[in-house]
């Protein structure tokens, strides 16, 4: 497991764009190694600046869209095409822009889709939709080249929340009642699950995330700030805006 990095940029606008460039980076370098690449998103409005960013990119075009799958860490459950839903932003602001190849996009459960009103039957289902994408070795998850998550005020990542039960699911995928942001259902990879993704990416911008930010990175426990508890296998990067990076410990500051 990795060591955490930090890079911190000078506001929200460059912190976008700056994860922009790394994504359209390491889509690259994983198709150039792989010949495939994955990702998986999130959502919150960070997650939804670093969407548009990829597009201003001229190097976007570089990227094989066809060869990417396209994964989420949480989704509101709610009807397909709902405005709040992180699939329907993801698609607005960049899916739908790019040539993927809609097999390779993997929506997590809609109210209205096969499984129907059910978080617990839809969580199980994106369950057996990773299973039969896992890569050799691995009963249950596919690769995951990289994992974005965003990071919310009390430190939750995904939709795994502080001290919610979610934290003593041991499945990879878990159905969520209660979340104190709304909508109360989601659905969301578990913290262990997150944790296989080659490198895991938490953006934060602003000052209201500078307490659980300098919190996770300080070594709080991951049952009160799951964000503490996220560990890529070989990166755990942390992007952050200088209003987020107020309370990271200096010795893991890299400020620019
Ligand atoms: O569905 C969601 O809301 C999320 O996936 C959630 O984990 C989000 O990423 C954080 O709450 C940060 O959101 P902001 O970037 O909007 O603060």
């Amino acid at each position: 497991m990795s060591e955490a990095s930090v890079a911190v940029h000078a506001d929200a606008d460059l912190l976008a764009q700056a994860v922009a460039a790394r994504l359209v980076v390491k889509l690259l370098d994983a198709q150039a190694e792989r010949g495939a690449a994955s990702i998986v998103l999130t959502g919150g409005r960070i997650a939804a600046a670093v969407h548009r960013a990829v597009l201003t990119l001229p190097a976007h075009d570089a990227v094989d869209w066809s060869r990417v799958d396209v994964w989420w860490g949480d989704e509101r459950f709610l009807p397909a095409g709902d405005p709040d839903r992180n699939e329907t932003q993801a698609r607005a602001a960049l899916l739908d822009l790019v040539p993927l190849d809609p097999a390779r996009v993997h929506p997590m459960p809609a109210t209205d889709g096969p499984t129907g009103d059910d978080p617990e039957a839809g969580a199980a289902a994106y369950a057996e939709e990773l299973a039969r994408a896992a890569r050799p070795g691995h009963a249950a998850l596919p690769h995951f080249d990289v994992l974005m998550l965003g990071v919310g005020e009390d430190g939750h990542v995904a939709s795994v929340f502080p001290e919610h039960p979610v934290h003593h699911d041991t499945r990879p995928v878990s159905a969520v009642r209660g979340s104190p942001k709304p909508p109360p259902v989601r659905t969301t990879l578990t913290l262990p699950a997150i944790n296989t993704a080659e490198e895991v990416w938490l953006v934060a911008s602003g000052p209201d995330k500078a307490r659980s930010v300098g919190m996770a990175l300080a070594g709080a426990g991951p049952k009160q700030v799951p964000a503490a508890g996220v560990q890529g296998v070989s990166r755990t990067l942390w992007l952050l805006d200088r209003a987020a990076a107020a309370d990271v410990p200096a010795r893991l500051r890299s400020l620019r």
